[in-house]
């Protein structure tokens, strides 16, 4: 396998909580607490998981919005200023710096406070060529070929303005500009969330067949499993700033290996079915105050595992926090290999657990 596209490695992204006459640093909230992983040209790596487990925030740092507490963001291989080797990211002025910011770009959730009510669709498309001196010859010929391209119709849509647009086509109008500069990744952060869902399915599809014709790799943001299922090659599930799941779609949607996936899961409907609300995982509670996550496994304080495990398994969960290890497709530990990866303790068969779900 060739070199990933992009490198995340334990990156961090803590905010300072402030209190006090002289804002002094109290804490920190631990938005993105130590993720990595890999994205191969080409693929679509889904992050999923509930509102406040970090999934903005690790975006926004990865593609150097934000700035990144600790880790290192390696592109084709080389780090990226601002990331551990490069010191602050306000200073982003190596060659692999303007190449990334060229080569990465982002869609944003929501199309309606994204696009510059003030513009032309012609000229939002067109503005990400007129920063980078670009295409100066034809630029309005190439914008109108791009609107074609997201199915938008050039004759119309060219001089219209944001306010005359559906939401469906105005997330087709930030999809043109982030193609624009002719990018590798693109970061879809929630890409049809704020859509009604009779125009996300259009969007979806614009999205797997721009990928199919560009060869784009995707980093989708989401916490509508459903849309990831759609979309993606390999799933990442977080929960209060820690990925505690990776792996392939197949596996990690259909055969959970972490409790919180599994929980998480539980709840979302299947394609013919809606669950049985008898056979839901009921995740008690809210997620903790990410400034002060729970000692140990993050997620045991709500686990369903963890009920079922004698005094001494238990204690564990509370004592180590587990890395994400290495697992079959069954769950069990493997020694290398690049498969699915699992940050829990436990897995049911190997504590006598056949029936995971705790209702009887
Ligand atoms: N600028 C900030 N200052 C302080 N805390 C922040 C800041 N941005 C985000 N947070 C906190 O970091 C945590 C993660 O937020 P983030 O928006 O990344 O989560 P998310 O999974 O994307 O949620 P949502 O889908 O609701 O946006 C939350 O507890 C949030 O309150």
């Amino acid at each position: 396998m060739s070199d990933p596209l992009l490198s995340v490695r334990d990156l961090k992204r803590h905010y300072p909580v402030r209190s006090g006459i002289l804002k002094r640093k109290r804490g920190a909230v631990r938005a993105v607490d130590g993720v990595s992983f890999d994205l191969q040209a080409g693929e679509t790596l889904a992050v999923v998981g509930e509102s406040g487990c970090g999934k903005s925030t690790l975006a926004e740092t990865v593609i150097g919005l934000d700035e990144p507490t600790a880790g290192e963001v390696l592109f084709e291989g080389e780090p990226l200023a601002g990331t551990q080797s490069g010191g602050v990211l306000g200073s982003l002025a190596g060659g692999v710096d303007k190449a990334f910011r060229r080569r990465v770009q982002m869609v944003f959730q929501d199309p309606f406070s994204t696009l510059n009510e003030r513009m032309s669709v012609g000229r939002i498309v067109a503005e990400p060529l007129v920063i980078h001196g670009e295409r100066e010859d034809d630029r309005a010929g190439y914008v109108r070929e791009l609107l074609e391209t997201v199915g938008l119709d050039p004759d119309r849509h060219y001089d219209a303005f944001p306010h005359e647009l559906s939401g469906g086509q105005r997330q087709r109008v930030g999809i043109a500009r982030a193609l624009a500069l002719e990018p590798d990744l693109l970061v879809l952060d929630e890409p049809v969330s704020a859509l009604d869902v009779s125009v996300r399915a259009g969007i979806l599809e614009l999205l797997r067949d721009l990928q199919a014709e560009r060869g784009l790799t995707y980093l989708l943001i989401s916490h509508d499993v459903s849309v990831v299922r759609q979309v993606a090659d390999r799933v990442a599930v977080m929960y209060l700033g820690e990925f505690v799941e990776l792996g392939d779609l197949g596996d990690v949607l259909d055969d959970p290996a972490h409790p919180y996936t599994e929980a998480l899961l539980s709840s979302v409907p299947r394609v013919c079915a809606a669950p049985d609300p008898d056979d839901r995982i009921r995740l008690p509670g809210s997620p903790p105050d990410p400034s002060e996550p729970p000692a140990g496994c993050r997620f045991h304080p709500r686990c369903h595992l963890r009920e079922r495990l004698d005094d001494e398994d238990a204690a564990r969960c509370v004592a180590e926090d587990p890395a994400l290890t290495e697992r079959d497709a069954g769950g069990e530990p493997r020694p290398g290999g690049d498969g699915r990866t699992v940050a829990c303790h436990f897995r049911p068969a190997a504590v006598g657990i056949t029936d995971r779900n705790p209702r009887e």
